[in-house]
């Protein structure tokens, strides 16, 4: 929207100056019109840029100067304060400065030698405000007067003067016409880089609201709104005729005053002709623009409707005052420069336009923007959809399906119009090489809506809109095709016959015009249904323009001589005056009562649907909730994925925790189950394989009652636990359960001891087999225990890997309560671990004790001179099924035992006591180490039972001491457990 036009500088200022001296010029105001009313306008004498009424009385160069508003209110000739042409008012077009100085018809008549004489007589005025012609006299100064009148400050006072037009610059050419040059009008660049003129800086935005208030409160009474005499402006554009010659010499002498505004023409019939704007042969396209459309293209900006359109004979200059060069841009460009100038000028609104251009050609229209119309005019070239018209209340008469374009600068918005002129049919023709073959439409829709002002509104600057609603103006830009004569080209002559009949159809609308408005009251009439818009394609499409629901703009191109016309100059003189009929015509008749458009808002109809500005709010409204739900769901989806995620890492800890402790479970069940294994040994030492609790606990019971009883027992069901399952054993389970456990004594008899000769050797049989059963059993601890140990090993092993494996991971989530009662159990681990190492060592070192005691036995037995065999040894013998069955189990598990038993149980053994004692003492020793170390009564569970060395002390149980005594045994160490 901001990008700046590339349209080239008009050089208007060189080329236009005067050729004459000019008066001074007073100081221009840039006053809006509305300052002015009516009264005042008629109460004011002075300045007038009309010339009274062309009286003889009146000639004179000291006419007091008047403005144009106040020629509206002045007396005509016959005394009646009358606007004649009211409807050449155009309050809302460009309002140049007042001038002091006003021309007067005498003047004209005293500074021409070949001026008509028009203060001779007085021309005939019709209702409609056209000049009538009458022979002699052509010219009529009430007419004058009162077209100038009605066409109020805004026709006459571009910068004119008339007392300059006076002096200097009414001027006759060589071939007697009158040409008047225009001051040089001062274009200037604005901020923004767009042009503008001293006609049309001023803002009088407001002024036309109120005056549409104001037309309100007249249509009231009856009279005419004012807005509806300002919206419609006449220009007529004079050709340079370059190549004139005498031949081509028009018929007749022709006057063009662009002054005045007036064109006067004196042949056989004189007309004077005033119009809001003549631009004589000197005024190029920048003036042309300012004076006739800029202001109108402003009032589209601001939400009216208006339609700019030039008519003309062929080849008189209508493509070129609408298009332009690049030397000197037409209307069409500097419309869009202009659009966009008002856009960057207009920061609290915001704007869309889009685009459309269209043809019509031989009563089709075709769309210039299309593919079709593109590139294609080939037989491969794809049809285009027939384009047909339709009428619509909000929208008026539109052609469908058009293509429109959306431009957002004014360089897009130039290559647009320039692709479709490319399609535009364009022939040569006798008066045109390059002509124009159709009725060219350029309609540009303006989309504007009120922005929120800045820091009202907490929403984005570009979705803050105000609480109104969109409105939306149209700007039409239409190059007619020229009319002509019949040519001899068939095509052209069929190309022609189309134009001819839609400008016909064009001109008797215009001409009925009139007829409506004075038939205004009959609702038919209103709507035009007796006018003959549907005639043509043209008049359809400018219906809504015709009818008063625009601004209009229209520029009459003519050429006054004939050069370079094949057609004769009387023929060439009369397409002229048509011309300029049509334009007066078209002046007088038209009357528009644009209003700014309604605003329209969302789904308000068809009007607001088809508002793009709207609906792309809505649009975008749309999208915006869509994002936001879109990122909503993105979210969720986000925070889905992070709680699975963070459920899978859980999970993942979870196992991980569940891994440990499974371990941890499984190295504490292993510990358990080699506790328990433990106990059973320890059990092995106190109770027989039956799980004799009861009798362990009576025996326990007995060893308080005698020590050497207890002795004797524990011998014995140490032997039974370590699996000798000897029939004594058995015998003294049956006898422990059959006898009464309060007959100690015979239980003691019975049972446990065979006899008394035996007992000794039993008991030293015993005492050996306990040995080695003992060791049997330390070594059977000491595997478990070193199988434990690599257990736990492992799984310390594991769990340290995982923990590090965790760590490395990352992950950091682990709450410290989890690390901390990982190493908890680490250490916990770790304690046990060295605690069994101790308990460890203690057996190995038992183990060796053990060992090394039964190897010093063996030694000295070995050493022992047996005689003969003794009660004991028989006594073992005896009990040899006894030694056998220990030697079975034993021999399983240690070779070594199994020997040494062998070997105990294959001699007969006569102890020597020294020996013995030795071994018993080395034993006494050691494990009163232990004791003294504190480990084996660690174990809060466990009750330690040591038996106590009774010495020579009798046995009531087994009144007989054994033959040997075996002093290590009665310090052996039975574990019971608490639970057991
Ligand atoms: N005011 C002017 N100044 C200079 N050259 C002009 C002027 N008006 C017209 N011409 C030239 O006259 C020729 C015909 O003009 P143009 O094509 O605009 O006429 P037209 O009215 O559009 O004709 P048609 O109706 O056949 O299309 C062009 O070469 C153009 O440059």
């Amino acid at each position: 929207m901001t990008t700046q036009s590339t349209l080239p500088r008009s050089s208007s200022q060189a080329s236009n100056a005067p050729t004459g001296s000019l008066s001074s010029l007073p100081p221009r105001k840039l006053k809006p019109l509305s300052a002015v009313s009516d009264s005042q306008r008629s109460a004011s004498p002075s300045p007038s840029k009309l010339r009274p009424p062309t009286r003889p009385s009146l000639g004179g160069n000291n006419l007091p100067n008047s403005s144009m508003r106040s020629v509206s209110g002045t007396t005509t000739p016959n005394g009646t304060d009358k606007s004649l042409r009211r409807s050449v008012s155009i309050a809302a077009f460009p309002q140049p400065p007042k001038s002091s100085g006003r021309l007067s018809m005498a003047s004209i008549s005293s500074s021409t030698s070949h001026a008509p004489s028009t203060a001779r007589s007085t021309p005939d005025i019709t209702k409609s405000g056209t000049i009538k012609p009458r022979k002699q006299t052509r010219l009529s100064s009430a007419t004058i007067a009162s077209n100038r009148s009605s066409k109020a400050v805004s026709l006459l006072d571009h910068g004119s003067d008339g007392k300059t037009v006076l002096n200097s610059a009414v001027s006759r050419d060589s071939e007697g016409q009158f040409s008047t040059s225009s001051p040089p009008h001062s274009r200037s660049s604005s901020a923004q880089g767009s042009y503008s003129t001293s006609a049309t800086t001023f803002d009088d935005t407001e002024e036309t609201e109120q005056d549409s208030k104001d037309a309100l409160g007249a249509g009231k009474k009856g009279a005419r709104p004012k807005e509806a005499k300002g919206n419609v402006i006449v220009s007529v554009r004079v050709r340079p005729d370059n190549g004139a010659s005498e031949n081509s010499r028009a018929e007749g002498e022709w006057m063009v005053d662009g002054r005045r505004s007036l064109i006067s023409f004196r042949g056989k019939e004189s007309y004077d002709y005033l119009y809001d704007n003549v631009f004589t042969a000197h005024d190029n396209n920048s003036k042309v623009y300012d004076s006739s459309a800029k202001r109108l293209v402003r009032r589209v900006m601001e939400g009216y409707h208006g339609t700019v359109f030039a008519y003309g004979m062929t080849g008189t200059g209508k493509t070129f005052s609408m298009q332009g060069t690049a030397s000197s841009p037409g209307v069409i460009p500097l419309a869009i420069t202009d659009i966009f100038s008002y856009i960057r000028e207009t920061p609290h609104r915001e704007f869309l336009l889009r685009v459309s251009y269209l043809e019509i050609y031989n009563e089709k229209i075709h769309d210039l923007l299309s593919a079709s119309s593109a590139g294609a005019t080939g037989p491969n070239a794809p049809p285009q959809e027939e384009i047909k018209l339709r009428e619509d209340s909000k929208r008026g008469v539109y052609a469908t399906p058009l293509k429109e374009e959306i431009v957002q600068s004014p360089t897009q918005l130039l290559r647009v119009i320039a692709r479709g002129d490319h399609a535009r049919r364009t022939g040569s023709t006798q008066f045109n090489a390059r002509s124009s073959r159709s009725h060219a439409v350029v309609q540009i829709v303006v989309e504007s809506r009120e922005r929120v002002p800045n820091g009202n509104s907490t929403q984005d600057k570009r979705s803050a809109v105000g609480p109104g609603g969109v409105r939306v103006s149209t700007l039409s830009l239409i190059d007619l095709a020229g009319s002509e004569r019949a040519a001899e080209n068939k095509e052209r002559r069929t190309e022609g016959a189309h134009i001819n009949k839609s400008l016909l159809t064009l001109g008797t609308v215009i001409a009925r015009l009139s007829e409506s408005k004075e038939k205004s009251v009959n609702a038919a009439d209103k709507e035009g249904k007796h006018l003959p818009y549907r005639d043509s394609k043209l008049t359809r499409l400018l219906q809504p323009a015709l009818s008063g629901n625009s601004l209009v703009s229209i520029l009459c191109t003519i050429q006054i001589g004939a050069s370079g016309s094949a057609a004769p100059a009387n023929t060439h003189t009369n397409e002229t005056l048509n011309t300029l009929k049509f334009a007066a015509r078209a002046k007088n008749n038209i009357v528009s009562h644009a209003k700014r458009a309604e605003e329209a808002y969302g789904g308000n109809g068809d009007g607001g649907s088809r508002v793009l500005l709207e609906r792309y709010r809505m649009e975008i409204q749309t999208l915006r909730a869509q994002l936001e739900t879109q990122s909503k769901t993105q979210a969720e989806n986000d925070m889905k994925m992070e709680e699975e995620r963070m459920e899978k890492e859980a999970e993942a800890r979870h196992e991980e925790q569940m891994l440990e402790m499974q371990l941890a479970r499984t190295a504490l069940k292993e510990r358990i189950e080699h506790l328990n294994r433990l106990i059973l040994s320890s059990k092995s030492t106190g109770v027989n394989s039956h799980g004799g609790t009861a009798a362990f606990d009576r025996l326990s019971t007995m060893s308080g009652m005698n020590d050497t009883r207890t002795r004797s027992l524990y011998s014995s069901s140490s032997q039974s636990t370590l699996g000798a399952n000897s029939l004594r054993r058995t015998v003294s389970q049956q006898s422990l359960h059959s006898t009464d456990p309060g007959s100690a004594y015979q239980f003691r008899r019975s049972s446990m001891v065979p006899d008394e000769d035996d007992d000794t050797v039993g008991e030293f049989g015993d005492g050996n087999a306990s040995l080695q059963m003992q060791v049997t059993a330390l070594q059977a601890d000491l595997a478990d225990k070193n199988r434990y140990i690599s257990t736990l090993e492992r799984r310390l092993l594991q769990a340290r890997r995982s923990s590090h494996s965790r760590m490395s991971m990352g992950l950091s989530q682990l709450k410290n309560g989890d690390d901390g009662d990982m190493m908890a159990l680490l250490r916990e681990k770790d304690m046990e671990i060295s605690e069994l190492r101790i308990q460890l060592d203690d057996k190995d070192r038992m183990l060796t004790a053990l060992r090394s005691a039964a190897r010093q036995r063996d030694v000295a037995q070995m050493t022992i001179d047996i005689p003969g065999q003794d009660k004991r040894t028989i006594g073992h013998q005896t009990s040899g099924s006894n030694a056998s069955s220990l030697a079975s189990p034993l021999s399983a598990t240690s070779p070594v035992n199994t020997l040494s038993l062998a070997s105990i149980s294959e001699r007969e053994v006569n102890p020597h006591r020294r020996s013995v004692d030795e071994v018993s003492r080395m034993l006494d020793e050691m494990i009163q180490d232990r004791v003294e170390q504190g480990h084996l009564n660690k174990n809060s569970r466990r009750s330690l039972l040591f038996a106590s060395n009774t010495g020579n002390q009798p046995d009531p149980i087994s009144p007989k001491p054994p033959a040997i005594s075996v002093p290590d045994l009665r310090t052996s160490i039975i574990e019971v457990p608490e639970d057991v």
